[in-house]
């Protein structure tokens, strides 16, 4: 199934008709660049086009009062004097007369694309729209938003399509208070925001965009703020943001639709996030977001202002969204303290809510509340940097990488009586010896077909290095053989970092290395608590991998962050006989992997579990996997065990930290 995209030069068609510094910035620019770039790059070729529409009054008066859409009608007919009276009794907006019908198109166009993909017309969307929603509230215009696109749409997908969980990510770097104030006591919507913030004194400046605001009544848990506090946050910071506070929630929560407020003013270059993320970081939460509700994901342009790195940022998201490789995430580093403290914070406040914080540290000493007191004292003597002295900081980025997609996405090594699933292409190997093993024959090595076997694996990973062949299936009689083969001294020049994932029981493992070329995480029953070090790390759950809630918590909390940290060249994972991983679960931990290592995943598996090939070829084929069923708490233990085992890795790994202790 295919990638929506809905776009109408339309929406370009309104303009700031007189002089106002807070408004100057969205500029129509910001719909033609970020269309065009998809053009150029070939990229709208390769999507569904779906026009827009309007967006009838029931469907606006799904979030919005009657007298304001009564107002609004208004505004076409509008004197230049009466545009700039009506626009005064709202804050950071502007009036046009041709604004009202683009905000209609812009709702519409969210409406489409719910359409499409609650239909299964195509797998998931983006909707390049103006004028932006998040911040337009039941009966104000605010922040250049004059409908809410994303809450419409959210009530438009339970109202008419039966959703039952909608989950809304909002990266925009400002508070969508507008959604938040939709939602706030309604648990059948998550709302999950990061915004710049600086304790308050950054706009739209409310006490309520903190992260003690959870939700209201019922709602309680279902809005999760992620206030900046500082700007110049960098990829490291978003992404452990992602791994240690939304992935959790949101799997618990196990929405049937997500639906993103996608603004990329939180990319470096823009003057009003002033953050330092790469535009290829958003290839990446996107690819953590579209294991949810079976991949249906509709994303809604909101901000962006950097005419620069806003198509990049809309182009890495386009490419994910049609399954395209990701770039490596390289140079990520220990998120910043500011960043630690907030997530310390954000997790404390939600622990009592969500089983898979339960076990979060308390909220810091230094409780960056007091600090918000503290600096809007020192306020009255310090001067504010000008704005544009700031955004002057700008600094350069490098155009992100090409993600070419290999000719073959997955090959396939399997038995002669193991037919091989659709999608999947046999890898022919040469039938001789690999060069790098002809040595071992040398010296007298006793297993021929063994060799054999390690030989095809290394003709495989070869052909993955050089993109011939993205990820790779492979079915052997004896897993622990294969494995001591092929990892026994891995040689150096074949591949430089492999992140071995070992899901189940593996008895002998003295083919692990220190010296940090392989990095071995097993999931199991077994506990190896003393064998542990910074490159073997066992984690282990009491009812091992078949007890979903703590295996998905290992994945989210552990294996991402260091799998992050790591930056694998190669990615093997292992399933042993008898794990017990069932196979949703087993197709969301491939999903995971294929966004590390260029998509190189290989997948080793016992030729007695053929059964499971399906699901594990459709997988990595980048087939969205099914969503988790209801998932059991996490149990109490292991949640217990996790956390340790994460506070002491946290030294060696970075990304492993959610607490401001210890830090500079
Ligand atoms: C969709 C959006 O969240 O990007 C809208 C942001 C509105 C910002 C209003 N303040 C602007 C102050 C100018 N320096
Ligand atoms: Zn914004």
């Amino acid at each position: 199934m295919g990638t929506a995209l809905i776009y109408d030069e339309e929406m370009t068609k309104y303009k700031l008709l007189w002089v106002d510094p807070a408004c100057k910035i969205e500029v129509p620019e910001r719909l033609t660049v970020s269309y065009e770039a998809l053009v150029r790059s070939g990229l709208s070729d390769r999507c569904v086009s779906i026009p827009p529409r309007e967006a009838t009054d029931a469907e606006i008066l799904l979030a919005h009062s009657e007298e304001y859409l009564e107002a609004v009608k208004k505004t076409p007919y509008m004197t230049l004097e009466d545009l700039k009276e009506f626009t005064l009794q709202y804050g950071d907006v502007y009036f046009h007369p041709n604004i009202y019908h683009c905000a209609k198109l812009a709702a519409g166009s969210a409406l489409q694309l719910v359409d499409s993909v609650m239909t299964g017309k195509v797998r998931n969307g983006i909707a390049l729209v103006r004028p932006p929603g998040h911040h337009s509230m039941r009966s104000a215009a605010n922040g250049f938003c004059v409908f809410n696109n994303v809450a419409i749409a959210a009530q438009y997908a339970k109202q008419k399509h039966g959703v039952k969980r909608v989950l809304i990510v909002d990266w925009d770097i400002h508070h969508g208070q507008g959604v938040q104030y939709c939602f706030e006591d309604d648990p059948s919507v998550l709302y999950y925001s990061w915004h710049r913030y600086e304790h308050q004194k950054f706009w739209p400046n409310l006490r309520e965009s903190d992260y003690d605001s959870v939700g209201k009544g019922n709602g309680a848990g279902f809005n999760v703020n992620v206030p900046w506090n500082k700007v110049g946050m960098e990829n490291s910071d978003y992404l452990s943001i992602f791994c240690h506070v939304l992935l959790p929630v949101a799997y618990e929560f196990c929405p049937d639709l997500v639906l993103v407020c996608a603004g990329f003013d939180s990319a470096i270059g823009d003057p009003e996030g002033e953050m330092c993320a790469t535009p290829d970081i958003f290839a990446h939460l996107t690819h953590l977001l579209m294991n949810l509700a079976g991949g249906k994901l509709c994303a809604v342009l909101e901000g962006g202002y950097n005419l620069t790195s806003l198509p990049q940022s809309v182009c890495q998201t386009v490419q994910t969204l049609l399954g395209d490789p990701l770039p490596q995430p390289a140079g990520l580093r220990s998120p910043c303290k500011s960043a630690l403290e907030s997530l310390q914070c954000v997790r404390s406040a939600h622990r009592r809510y969500w089983s898979f914080l339960k076990h979060a540290a308390n909220q810091p000493s230094t409780d960056i509340s007091t600090k918000r007191i503290k600096l809007a004292n020192e306020e009255e003597g310090k001067t504010e940097m000008a704005v544009e002295e700031r955004a002057a900081e700008i600094k350069e980025w490098p155009e992100p990488p090409e993600r070419p997609s290999p000719p073959v996405r997955c090959a396939s090594l399997l038995p002669e009586d193991v037919a091989c699933p659709d999608g999947l292409k046999l890898f022919s190997s040469s039938k001789d010896l690999h060069p790098l093993l002809a040595s071992k024959l040398q010296n007298g090595a006793d297993d021929q077909d063994a060799l054999i076997t390690v030989s095809r694996l290394y003709a495989m990973i070869e052909k993955m290095l050089t993109n011939e062949i993205g990820s790779g299936l492979v079915l052997i009689s004896d897993i622990s053989a294969a494995m001591m083969g092929a990892l026994q001294d891995l040689p150096s020049d074949l591949v430089d970092r492999v992140l071995v994932v070992c899901v189940g029981k593996e008895k002998d493992l003295n083919y692990l290395t220190t010296d940090g070329k392989m990095l071995f995480v097993q999931i199991s029953d077994e506990d190896k608590e003393k064998e542990k070090n910074k490159y073997f790390i066992p984690v282990s759950l009491k009812k091992g991998c078949s007890d979903t809630a703590g295996f998905i918590q290992a994945v989210l909390g552990l294996l991402l962050p260091l799998a992050y940290e790591y930056d694998p060249t190669l990615v093997l994972l292992v399933r042993t006989p008898g794990s017990g991983v069932d196979d949703s679960m087993w197709q969301q931990l491939i999903g995971l992997l294929l966004g590390f290592a260029k998509g190189h995943t290989l997948v080793l598996m016992q030729t007695n579990e053929k059964v499971h090939v399906g699901p594990t070829a459709s997988a990595l084929l980048g087939r969205p996997a099914p969503p988790l069923l209801e998932l059991q708490t996490l149990d109490q233990e292991d949640g217990e065990a996790l956390e340790r085992l994460r506070e002491r890795l946290q030294t060696d790994w970075k990304m492993l930290q959610t607490t401001s202790e210890g830090t500079e």
